[in-house]
């Protein structure tokens, strides 16, 4: 929160919580008593019941709250405590100092307002920013350098007493060393974050769910439980970590800036951030705010913020705290990834290889900047190992650009009206009975690959695609409207699609009835797309494991459809850049007659059925495997590629003694070495030229000169 001493407040608001109205008081009672369950599950209880993000908001509510009714602001109230509390299954214990929260700042003006706030009274000063540890913090007190005690954070004041638990924490010593510049004080008290590495939870969680148990809902909470454990056995077993971020009483150190304290504990043998530094200017300190929030994910403990301090103690100490956190301090907090909601349904999507995969629906709610309503949940499989029931509260993750993901149910809230998810028996578009394709497999399919509606509208939409016929116009509505309307039956009919069949079709209908602009461009785009080299058309047919660089090596190495289809099943296995995945893939689908048939549709509507032979382009580099590393200036990647493979040549992605030449263009890395070490003539952007234009001996003799020493 940002303290509320800058906001303005009402002036006819009451001062005196008497002469606030009882409506008002009320809401402000029940608010207040709704934050204090929330911060017993959440910090006594380990296991919250709401996201951190919505928990924020409530406290916000309240906080608006008392910014228009001062008198609400009591000093019992959440807003003016630090959130925890502590459990009598420990012994309790006073900090020396008190331990303090943070005040938050949510968007880059409430940042700006409190940098306003701290240089209007001590002037510009330089910042110590800090990454802001998603963990538990710790009070470690060290006296003659002996660890004496280690204290949750409590209430602030008081403590639990987990000095046996932390006393299994490999990076915490148990005696402190000097150095000539830091030597041990008589008593300091150290303030940290216990946390779980990313990939520590990862690696727990995985063996939960080995062992049949249901994994941990986050890092935080996880990390906490592990740490608050009866038995220091369990907190041993957790692999927690702990990065130090501040200190509380000490007597015989006193460091002048919080950043020399933090080179103190590293000379004592305590765990520090590689990451936190010192900033001197506004500009500086929002540049690292805003590397932190793209790359969030890099650091190898979750962050949700961070944390921006005033280095100099002395300025510290006239800034001060309130009764909640230091003036001298905020946490800016990154949108949460995190958010509550409620699972309406699970229901099943149909994909283009008649896949069933089950989906969640839920009620829409924010995350990390973007609405969320419905989740994959891959496999029935999936649906278990999560444990979620329909009507569920459950917790949702979307982390930057990766789609929105259940993490798993709020089992603490359940009423008992949750009900389990049934996979279905029957496709839901067409009818057809699910079944699964072989023995053992864990996704069920709608068999009725032909005519199932679902099925179609995704192969229709794949073939229209980029890596395929690149059929601008014929996306999912398109799709769908074609199959609707009945001048598609299946894939094969689409190349036979003209003006007169399209002006059949609602969607490409003006509202005169005539045939649409949109109609007319598909009918054009569709006599273009016939002529894509024979690759793409080979995507097009959907076939298993048959992408872009299947069917690249499938055109290259056969140069007809018909070849294809003749080719027996080892001797497309032995070509290369197919091998026996794709080789029986391609053989079960060439079995299935309608699938022949779609082919045959096609080729008679015109549709490319063998390579291209650019005749004025020599076949100069037949049989000769070239490898392309680094980039090229007059060349992409891929226009590289299509000049080797039209000369006959193969553009191959490693190096082996059989590659004829490597092409280098800036940073080239490994491939080179490679090559180097394997003496594989080496070119550059020149000798590639030589190659393409006057074939591999004009090119061996402009070869650079390697050294492999
Ligand atoms: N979901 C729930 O029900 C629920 C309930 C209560 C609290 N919470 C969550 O807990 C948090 C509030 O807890 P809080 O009062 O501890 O405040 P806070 O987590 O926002 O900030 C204070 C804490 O940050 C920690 N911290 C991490 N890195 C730090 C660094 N580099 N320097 C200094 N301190 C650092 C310290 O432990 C400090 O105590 C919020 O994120 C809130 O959403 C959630
Ligand atoms: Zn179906």
């Amino acid at each position: 929160m940002t303290s509320s001493e800058e906001l303005p407040v009402d002036p006819a608001a009451a001062q005196d919580v008497a002469d606030v109205p009882p409506a008002v008081r009320e809401r402000h009672a029940a608010l207040a008593e709704e934050i204090r369950g929330h911060q017993f599950r959440y910090y006594v209880l380990d296991s919250p019941t709401i996201s951190d993000g919505e928990f924020d908001a409530l406290l916000r509510k309240l906080e608006e709250l008392e910014q228009h009714h001062p008198g609400l602001a009591t000093p019992d109230s959440p807003t003016q405590n630090v959130g925890g509390t502590f459990s009598t299954e420990f012994t309790a214990h006073d900090h020396l100092e008190r331990m303090y929260s943070l005040d938050n700042a949510f968007d880059p003006d409430e940042l700006a307002a409190w940098l306003d706030r701290v240089e209007k009274e001590v002037g510009a000063t330089e910042y110590l920013c800090e990454l802001k540890i998603d963990g538990l913090a710790v009070n470690l007190l060290y006296e003659g350098g002996r660890l004496t005690r280690a204290l949750t954070r409590g209430d602030g004041r008081t403590g639990e007493d987990v000095t046996l638990n932390v006393r299994t924490l490999d990076q915490v010593p148990d005696r402190l060393t000097g150095t000539d510049d830091y030597p041990v004080p008589e008593l300091v008290e150290v303030r940290g974050e216990v946390y779980f590495r990313v990939e520590d939870f990862t690696e727990l969680n995985a063996k939960m769910v080995e062992a049949g148990k249901p994994p941990y809902a986050n890092p935080r909470n996880t990390a906490a439980g592990s740490l608050r454990q009866k038995d220091p056995k369990i907190t041993k077993s957790r692999r927690l970590r702990l990065i130090c971020h501040g200190l509380g009483k000490r007597v015989g150190f006193e460091p002048a800036r919080q950043s020399e304290s933090y080179e103190a504990l590293a000379a004592w043998g305590l765990p520090v951030s590689p990451h936190s530094k010192v900033v001197r200017s506004v500009a500086e300190l929002t540049e690292m705010v805003d590397y932190w929030g793209e790359h969030r994910h890099d650091a190898e403990h979750e962050i949700d913020g961070v944390v921006i301090k005033v280095d100099d103690v002395v300025l510290q100490r006239r800034l001060g705290s309130t009764s909640r956190a230091p003036r001298w301090a905020i946490a800016f907090k990154y949108p949460p990834e995190e958010a509550t909601t409620t699972l309406l349904d699970i229901q099943v999507n149909v994909g283009r290889t008649g896949r069933v995969t089950p989906f969640a629906v839920m009620e829409p709610v924010k995350v990390a900047g973007s609405t969320v309503a419905m989740a994959t949940l891959h496999n029935r499989e999936e649906v278990k190992r999560k444990g979620v029931l329909i009507g569920d509260r459950v917790v949702i993750r979307k982390a930057g650009d990766v789609i929105p993901e259940v993490l798993g149910p709020v089992v603490d809230v359940r009423t008992g009206d949750e009900r389990e998810f049934v996979m279905p028996t029957h496709c839901p578009e067409c009818g057809t009975e699910l079944a699964y394709q072989k023995e053992g497999d864990v996704d069920i399919r709608c068999p009725n690959s032909r005519s199932c509606p679902a099925q179609l509208r995704e192969r229709l939409f794949h073939l229209a695609g980029r890596g395929a016929f690149d059929i601008e116009g014929l996306g999912y509505e398109a799709a769908a409207a074609l199959l609707e309307s009945g001048v598609v039956t299946d894939e094969g009919d689409i190349f036979d699609l003209d003006e007169e069949k399209l002006a059949g079709v609602e969607l490409f209908r003006t509202k005169a009835g005539e045939l649409s602009a949109n109609g007319r461009k598909l009918a054009a785009n569709l006599q273009v797309a016939k002529d894509r080299p024979l690759w793409k058309v080979i995507v097009g047919l959907s076939i298993r494991h048959v992408g872009p660089t299947a069917a690249q090596a499938l055109a290259r190495e056969f140069e007809s459809m018909e070849r294809i289809d003749q080719a027996e099943e080892e001797t497309l296995a032995g070509a290369d850049g197919v091998g026996p995945t794709i080789a029986r893939a391609v053989r079960e689908w060439f079995a299935v007659d309608w699938h022949r048939e779609v082919v045959d549709k096609w080729r008679r509507a015109g549709v490319r059925m063998a390579e291209e032979r650019d005749e004025s382009v020599p076949r100069n580099l037949e049989g000769l495997s070239i490898v392309v590393t680094g980039s090229l200036q007059r060349y992409s990647r891929d226009e590289a590629k299509e000049y080797i493979m039209a000369r006959g040549g193969k553009a191959a992605g490693s190096v082996s003694k059989k590659t004829a030449f490597v092409v280098v263009g800036d940073s080239p890395g490994s491939k080179y070495d490679k090559a180097v070490q394997l003496k594989v003539p080496v070119l550059d952007e020149d000798g590639f030229a030589v190659l393409l234009e006057r074939g591999p001996e004009a090119a061996a003799e402009v070869a650079l000169e390697t050294d492999d020493e």
